[in-house]
């Protein structure tokens, strides 16, 4: 057994490759893997977060050769530093928006990978999130961060705010979303917010793909262009990857030139456990739409990783797997009927659904138990969120 899925998650395998399971043979919240079909074995996928370092050189031994140095440098130097180019760009990319105008989305479709929950619902998003495209150019680490909120009360919204503000930290680039068709007072009040800072800020007008009239697209551009001093403007559609290449181009302009800060094998620094929990947490978002809170909280219980072995009670093989226990917390015990479903059978498709998707990402075949506990008022109390890890 080994337990490395706190470590960041770095893919090996094309995750588009995958085959999709089977149905498979469940007794309401639990998932049974027995009968499934076998999904690629990829292995140990985890690689450590390790920003690069290229100043060693000059702390050696004064009376190591150049020549030495240079050599030593190279073998301590991650693998893909020797393909990178001389005018490389390298930077932290902020996403920041209103709730619901497609940051997640941006980010995912950027990095061709599902990193970030989505859901129609606003404010699904809660952590950052590093996410990190890296090309034969340039490196963009992102920051997702959940939106900007005014006037909120809770706790769990105060929380919230700090890391959105926090995550402008430091970054080299902001993107700025706004949806295409729907222009509120909240991103002036944002907008305000980034005029007092000296970031580079670019606007991306997302949701292209709704307008029904791409003339209109036109007069917006103008009139967001007087409203504030973008760096550039960038209509797009996250979710119909239209204009993304220029969008990539745009990001890569006004990063500073700079080695990879991360290895560009790697997509995230979140953990697989964390990235668990988000999944359980989207398919529950989708499924039960407006009737559940969206500070709804998924805490992982247990994440083991079971090599490949033969039963001592069967002596038949039995494939690698990973298990996962997770309990999903809800405020109040109607929600908690709600999330179930009718004789389970919400829990039991949120359950097949994020099996899927975590067998998809992870490249690895999963077992997922889901347990569904209410927490009441938690999202007022400020110990029981960091108990949560917020
Ligand atoms: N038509 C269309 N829908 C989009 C596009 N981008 C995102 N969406 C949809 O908009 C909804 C919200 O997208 P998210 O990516 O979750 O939005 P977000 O800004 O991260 O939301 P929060 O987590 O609430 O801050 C989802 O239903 C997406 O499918 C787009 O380019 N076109």
């Amino acid at each position: 057994m080994s337990n490395h899925n706190d470590l960041p998650f770095t893919p090996k395998n094309n995750a588009h490759n995958m085959t999709e399971n089977a149905d498979t043979n469940q007794n309401d919240a639990v998932e049974n893997v027995e009968n499934m079909q076998e999904a690629r074995q990829i292995g140990d996928s985890l690689t450590a977060v390790q920003p690069h370092d290229t100043s060693d050189a000059d702390e050696h031994d004064k009376s190591i050769t150049l020549e030495n140095n240079a050599a030593i440098d190279g073998f301590f130097a991650p693998s893909n530093k020797a393909g990178v180019a001389k005018d490389f760009k390298a930077g932290y990319v902020a996403i920041i928006g209103r709730p619901n105008v497609g940051k997640s989305t941006l980010m995912n479709h950027l990095l061709g990978q599902k990193l970030s929950i989505t859901s129609r619902k606003p404010q699904t998003t809660r952590h950052r999130i590093h996410g990190i495209l890296s090309t034969n150019e340039m490196q963009a680490v992102f920051v997702d961060t959940p939106g900007i909120h005014h006037n909120e009360v809770r706790a769990i919204n105060e929380r919230m705010n700090k890391a959105a503000v926090s995550a402008l930290v430091d970054v080299d680039l902001v993107l700025f979303v706004v949806d295409s068709d729907q222009w509120r007072e909240d991103d002036l009040l944002t907008l305000q917010k980034l005029g007092e800072t000296d970031l580079t800020v670019v606007l991306v007008i997302n949701k292209a793909d709704t307008l029904k009239d791409k003339g209109t697209l036109l007069p917006l551009i103008e009139t967001f262009d007087e409203s504030f001093d973008f760096a550039d403007i960038v209509p797009v559609s996250a979710l119909k990857n239209q204009n993304l290449d220029r969008l990539e181009e745009v990001i890569a302009s006004h990063l500073p030139n700079a080695t990879p800060i991360y290895d560009t094998e790697q997509i995230t620094d979140r953990s697989e456990r964390f990235l668990a929990s988000e999944i359980i947490r989207e398919k529950i978002m989708r499924s039960a739409g407006d009737e559940v809170p969206y500070d709804l909280t998924v805490q992982i219980d247990e994440f083991k990783d079971e090599a490949a072995h033969t039963d001592p009670k069967t002596g038949r093989p039995r494939k690698a797997c990973t298990f996962i226990d997770a309990t999903i917390y809800v405020e109040r015990n109607g929600q908690k009927a709600i999330v179930i479903g009718e004789k389970g059978q919400r829990i039991k498709q949120v359950g097949m659904d994020a099996r899927k998707d975590m067998e998809q990402l992870f490249g690895k075949k999963v077992m997922l138990t889901l347990w569904v506990k209410v927490k009441r008022g938690w999202s007022d109390d400020e110990r029981a969120l960091t108990s949560l890890g917020y």
